[in-house]
C-alpha cells in the first residue's frame, strides 16, 4: 500500500481528536464523489492499524436521471473492496437540498442501527466548511451558524456522526483521487449555478482567492474551527446559568388572580442581570428551543432578553404556539397563553 502525506495527516487527526476508537464498526457514507471516495480509500488503508470493521452506505435520492447508475457504481466499488454495502432508496424523489440532507441522515442512522455501526462517517471537507460558513453568514446567523460543520455530532443516543476530512480541501481530495485513480462519479447538479451552494463554490470563493487572499478557503475554514470551541464554551456556560436562574412549573402562589393557569416556568432576573449579554441571549434561546416547536428567530430572542431589565409587567407578544413571557418583580414568567377561569 502506498502511504501518502494525506494518510499520515488523517491518521494523526483521528488519534489527536479521538474521532474513533480501535476495533469499532464504521459506516462510511459514500456518494461516489471525490470527497467520499478519498475518505473511504483512506479509511480502508488505515483499517488494519485500527482494527475497524468498515461498511459503505449509499443513499439514492432519485432526483437525478443517473442516480440509479450512481448507486450501482458505488455498490460495485464496495464489492471490489470486499466491504459490506447498504443502499437506501427514497420512495419519492427528494426535491430540496435540506430535505435531501434530512432524509439522508435518517436513512444512514437506520442502516447503522440495524447493522450495529457506532459511527457514521462523511467526507465533508474544509472546503465544505468554508462554503457553509459563508452561506450561513449571508443568511444572518450568530457564531453558532458560523462554526459550520463539527468534527463529531450525536445522531442518535448511540450513533455518532464523524467528519475526519475537515482539515483537507477539495483540491487535496481531487489530487488524491487522481493519484490512486479512484473512479469519481461526477454529480451533474454540482455544476448547476441555480444552487446558492454551487455559486459560492464556483464563483464567490475563487473571487475571494483572486482578489483578497489566495488562502481564503482555508482561512475561513479555520475561523469555523475557532468558533466551534467558542460556541461550545458559551453554550455550556449558558446551560449552567439557565439551570441557576430557571424553575419549571411554579406553584400557584406566584400567580396573581388574573394570571393564566398554565405557568410553564419562571426565570430569576437578578441572576440573569449579572451575566453578560452573550450569555443572556443564549439562555433565552435555549429556553425558547425547549418550549417552541420551531427554532426561535432573532426577534424572539431579543424581545425575551429585553425583559431581563424591563419594567414590571412588561411582556412579549405571544410566541408561535401561544406562550407569553411577562415580568413580575424579580421574575420572568412563561405562560402558555390561555387564560384561567377563576
Ligand atoms: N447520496 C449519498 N449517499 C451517501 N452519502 C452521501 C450522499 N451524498 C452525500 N453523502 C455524504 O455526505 C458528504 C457531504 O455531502 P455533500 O452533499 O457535500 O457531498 P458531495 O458533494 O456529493 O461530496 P462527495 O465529493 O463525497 O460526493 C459526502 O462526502 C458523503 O460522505
Amino acid at each position: 500500500m502506498v502511504w501518502t502525506k494525506l494518510h499520515a495527516e488523517i491518521h494523526r487527526t483521528i488519534r489527536s481528536r479521538h474521532l474513533f476508537e480501535c476495533k469499532k464498526r464504521l459506516l462510511v457514507a459514500v456518494s461516489g464523489g471525490q470527497d467520499s471516495l478519498c475518505l473511504i480509500k483512506l479509511l480502508l488503508d488505515l483499517q488494519s492499524k485500527w482494527g475497524w470493521e468498515l461498511g459503505i452506505a449509499h443513499c439514492d435520492h432519485c432526483w437525478r436521471a443517473d442516480s440509479q447508475a450512481n448507486a450501482l457504481h458505488v455498490k460495485n466499488l464496495a464489492a471490489n473492496w470486499g466491504v459490506s454495502f447498504y443502499l437506501e432508496t427514497a420512495n419519492q424523489p427528494v426535491n430540496s437540498e435540506a430535505t435531501a440532507r434530512e432524509w439522508r441522515y435518517q436513512a444512514l442512522s437506520a442502516i447503522a442501527q440495524i447493522h450495529n455501526y457506532e459511527y457514521i462517517v462523511t467526507g465533508h471537507t474544509a472546503s465544505d466548511r468554508a462554503e457553509t460558513l459563508l452561506y450561513n453568514l449571508m443568511r444572518g446567523t450568530g457564531a453558532d451558524g458560523l462554526q459550520a460543520l463539527t468534527w463529531q455530532r450525536p445522531l442518535t443516543e448511540n450513533i455518532l456522526l464523524v467528519r475526519p476530512l475537515l482539515e483537507i480541501t477539495r483540491k487535496q481530495t481531487e489530487q488524491f483521487c487522481q493519484e490512486f485513480q479512484l473512479p469519481i462519479w461526477e454529480d451533474s447538479t454540482n455544476q448547476d449555478l441555480k444552487y446558492a451552494r454551487n455559486r459560492i463554490r464556483q464563483e464567490l470563493i475563487p473571487y475571494l482567492q483572486a482578489n483578497f487572499n489566495p488562502q481564503a478557503e482555508l482561512a475561513i475554514a479555520q475561523t469555523a474551527e475557532l468558533l466551534q470551541a467558542d460556541v461550545e464554551y458559551l453554550e455550556r456556560t449558558a446551560q449552567q446559568l439557565k439551570e441557576e436562574a430557571m424553575e419549571w412549573e411554579v406553584g400557584e402562589e406566584f400567580l396573581s388572580s388574573s394570571s393564566p393557569a398554565s405557568l410553564l416556568l419562571r426565570l430569576n432576573r437578578q441572576v440573569l442581570q449579572k451575566a453578560p449579554l452573550a450569555l443572556q441571549r443564549r439562555v433565552m434561546r435555549q429556553i425558547l428551543q425547549e418550549i417552541l416547536a420551531d427554532a426561535p428567530n432573532f426577534e424572539h430572542i431579543e424581545k425575551l432578553t429585553a425583559l431581563i431589565t424591563a419594567p414590571n409587567r412588561s411582556q412579549t407578544d405571544p410566541f408561535p404556539g401561544g406562550a407569553i413571557a411577562q415580568v413580575q418583580g424579580n421574575w420572568i414568567l412563561f405562560r402558555n397563553g390561555e387564560r384561567r377561569n377563576n
